[in-house]
C-alpha cells in the first residue's frame, strides 16, 4: 500500500473528532428554519464536543447571521466551523524557533507520564535533524529506569547522542553534564526529558527550579523553551494540566499528541482559545514522522471535517 501523505494522515487522524462535531448537531440539518431554540440546541451540542464555550457561542452567532430562518446544511456548518477554528489557530501556530546564541538551545519537555512525552521528544529530535540541526537528548526523568531506557533506544535509532544518569540520580546533574557536553560538541539543540510527577506539585516545582538554577549558571537564557506535552484523549483534563503546569513550570508552548483516534480533538481549539500559548506541533500517530508543525487552515478544515479545496 502506498504511504499516506501528511494531509491524508491529518484528515484521517481527525476523522473521529470531525464526525463527533457533525453527529452532535446532525438532528438540526435540513430543518426548515433555524430559529432561536434550534440555535440554543446547536450551541449546547457543540459545547459537548470539547471545542469550548467561546467557540460554540461564536458559531451560534455566525449561523444566526447567515442562516436565521433558513435551512442549515452540513456543508455550511462545517465551513463556518473551519473558518472560526482557523481564526483561533492562526495566532498560536508557531514552530519552535531555533535562535539561541550561544548554542545549544535548551528545550525542557514536561508533561504527565503517559502523555506521549518520550515519543514526542524523539519526534521533535527527528524534525530538527531533518532541518540539519545537531541534536542531543538528556534523560532528566531519573525517576524511572524505563523512561531512561526508552529515551536511549530512541537516541540510538535516530543516531544522536544522549546523556543519562543513574536511576534515582540527580536530574539537575544530568542536565548540567548534558549542557557541558553539548557546548563542547557544538550541538545546536539539547532536548531535556523531565519527570512528570504532577501528583506532588512541590517536588515537581523544586526539581524544575533546581534544573533552572543549574542551567542558568551555564547560560542565563536557558531553558529557552519549556514545552508541555498533552494527551488529547484526556479532553478537558488537558486544559487543567495546562493551568497547573503553566503556574509551576513557566510553560512557553504546547505539543498535543494522540489526536488520531480520539473524538476529543476539539480540545486543541479550546486550549488555543483559552490560553493563547503557542502550539508548536501536533501528534497524529506513533510513527517518528507523525508529529509536525501545522498549517492553521489545513488543520481547521481537518477538525471541522470541511472539504479541502485550497
Ligand atoms: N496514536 C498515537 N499514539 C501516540 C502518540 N504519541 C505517543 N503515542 C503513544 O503513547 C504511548 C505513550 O507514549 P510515551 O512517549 O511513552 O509517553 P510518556 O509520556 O513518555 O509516557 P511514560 O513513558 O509512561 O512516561 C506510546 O505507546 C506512544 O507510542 C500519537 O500522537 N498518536
Amino acid at each position: 500500500m502506498a504511504e499516506l501523505s501528511w494531509r491524508e494522515r491529518l484528515f484521517g487522524g481527525f476523522k473521529r473528532t470531525s464526525d463527533r462535531l457533525g453527529e452532535s448537531v446532525s438532528g438540526l440539518f435540513g430543518k426548515a428554519a433555524l430559529d432561536e431554540q434550534t440555535l440554543d440546541e446547536l450551541e449546547e451540542a457543540l459545547f459537548s464536543t470539547d471545542i469550548g464555550p467561546a467557540m460554540a457561542a461564536r458559531i451560534r452567532d455566525r449561523l444566526a447571521e447567515g442562516r436565521f430562518n433558513r435551512e442549515l446544511t452540513e456543508e455550511y456548518l462545517r465551513e463556518i466551523l473551519a473558518e472560526e477554528i482557523e481564526k483561533v489557530l492562526i495566532p498560536v501556530a508557531k514552530p519552535i524557533e531555533i535562535e539561541a546564541f550561544p548554542r545549544p538551545q535548551v528545550i525542557l519537555v514536561i508533561g504527565v507520564n503517559g502523555s506521549g512525552k518520550t515519543t514526542t521528544i524523539a519526534k521533535l529530535a527527528h524534525l530538527f535533524q531533518e532541518q540539519d540541526y545537531g541534536v542531543m537528548l538528556a534523560a532528566g526523568d531519573t525517576f524511572r529506569a524505563a523512561a531512561i531506557g526508552q529515551l536511549k533506544i530512541w537516541a540510538e535509532r535516530l543516531g544522536i547522542p544522549i546523556v543519562t544518569g543513574p536511576e534515582g540520580g540527580d536530574a539537575a546533574g544530568v542536565v548540567f553534564d548534558a549542557v557541558k557536553q553539548a557546548t563542547a560538541q557544538g550541538i545546536d539543540i539539547l532536548i531535556v526529558d523531565t519527570a512528570g510527577r504532577l501528583q506532588n506539585k512541590t517536588e515537581l516545582m523544586d526539581e524544575l527550579a533546581k534544573i533552572r538554577r543549574v542551567l542558568g549558571r551555564l547560560n542565563p537564557a536557558a531553558p529557552h523553551d519549556v514545552v508541555l506535552v498533552l494527551d488529547a484523549t484526556t479532553g478537558q483534563n488537558a486544559l487543567s494540566q495546562i493551568e497547573i503546569f503553566r503556574d509551576v513550570a513557566h510553560v512557553t508552548g504546547l505539543v498535543m499528541t494522540k489526536l488520531d483516534g480520539t473524538a476529543r480533538g476539539g480540545v486543541l481549539v479550546a486550549a488555543a482559545e483559552k490560553f493563547g500559548l503557542p502550539i508548536h506541533a501536533i501528534g497524529v500517530g506513533e510513527k517518528i514522522d507523525d508529529l509536525r508543525p501545522f498549517d492553521p487552515a489545513e488543520l481547521a478544515r481537518a477538525i471541522a471535517g470541511a472539504a479541502y479545496a485550497r
